[in-house]
């Protein structure tokens, strides 16, 4: 399949608009490259300023980036939007759109991912990068292929580091829409005895088996290709489920049945503003909230307990 990458080039303020339009359009996942941001993290001195291309941080305007299947009417449809977008903020959005192929589209973005260190053990290391692990850490090793979960994400980060503080030795636990794997993975990796770890496209499961056996933990992960919806009554220690607020609020209930007394669910891909009503359905399916982590680009994790 070829792909559409479209590149929208304007000011800050309307950086979320376009991000909305992105998914309107259909898109999996946004980049933005906001330079602002990039200037305000180096001023605080939370950023290393060398690891970005002084191109980039110069910029005086911002880069909203999407991958979108081909199809004819995407760039009508995108005009479109851009104009209304541009009539509410009274501020002009420049675009490209050009042709990726699929070979290109899954190996481009290997030169941007790099070994990376989450909470207080874990190293995600790309498949093809070299990494001498120091005494003490957990390392794991993943391709992503077309699938999400590379550890980047904040939504992914979040979950690994909540993993690492929840799951204990022997623990049974479920990773509802797993990806590439990488969350039962980390499970795994830090003792848990069994993880399902499931996922309903095909394309996610496949990566995920094949991000299993790169790390050696069949034993303890099997991945099923499954709707969450659909799965039979299985007890678990421990659920998580980096979804959407929509998902994370439908799924609640079945979740919590499936979870032992004081069991723990961690759920991620929930963004600020979603949370009050993530939390009030949280709470009427019987859950109470343990401890929530939270950044500046606006997405949560949050930790609730089955209480009784
Ligand atoms: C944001 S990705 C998370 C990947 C990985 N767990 C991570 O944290 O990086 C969400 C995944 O959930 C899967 N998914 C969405 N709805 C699901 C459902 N109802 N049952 C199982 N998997 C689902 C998607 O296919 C996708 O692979």
């Amino acid at each position: 399949m070829n792909w559409k990458e479209i590149r929208v080039m304007t000011d800050e303020a309307c950086g979320e608009a376009i991000a909305g339009l992105f998914h309107e359009l259909g898109c999996g996942g946004v980049v933005i490259e906001d330079p602002y941001l990039a200037r305000r993290k180096i001023e605080s001195g939370d950023w290393d300023a060398y690891e970005l291309p002084l191109e980039f941080i110069n910029r005086d305007f911002i880069v909203i980036k999407a991958y979108f299947p081909e199809d004819r009417h995407i760039t009508s449809r995108l005009i479109e939007g851009l104009e209304r977008i541009e009539k509410c903020f009274g501020l002009e959005c420049r675009f490209l759109v050009e042709d990726v192929n699929e070979e290109d589209w899954a190996n481009c973005w290997k030169s941007y991912y790099h070994s990376l260190k989450i909470g207080k053990r874990l190293v995600i290391k790309p498949s093809w990068e070299d990494y001498r692990a120091e005494p003490g850490e957990v390392v794991i090793e993943i391709d992503p292929g077309m699938a999400f979960g590379t550890g980047t994400h904040a939504t992914t980060r979040f979950c690994l580091e909540l993993i690492e503080k929840y799951v204990s030795k022997d623990m049974t636990l479920i990773d509802i829409g797993t990806g590439s794997g990488i969350l039962a993975i980390a499970a795994a990796k830090l003792g848990a005895r069994r993880i399902i770890a499931l996922d309903l496209d095909p394309v996610a499961v496949q990566v995920a088996k094949e991000n299993v056996a790169r790390n050696g933990v069949e034993e303890q992960v099997e991945v099923w290709n499954l709707d969450f919806r659909e799965m039979p009554e299985t007890r678990a220690d421990l659920i998580v489920g980096n979804l959407t607020a929509e998902l994370v609020k439908e799924l609640a209930p079945k979740i919590r049945t499936m979870l032992v007394r004081g069991g723990h669910f961690i759920a991620s891909g929930i963004t600020a503003i979603q949370w009050p009503l993530v939390e009030a359905a949280m709470e009427s399916a019987g859950f109470t909230v343990q401890e929530l982590t939270e950044n500046e680009e606006e997405w949560v994790a949050v930790v609730v307990q089955k209480g009784w």
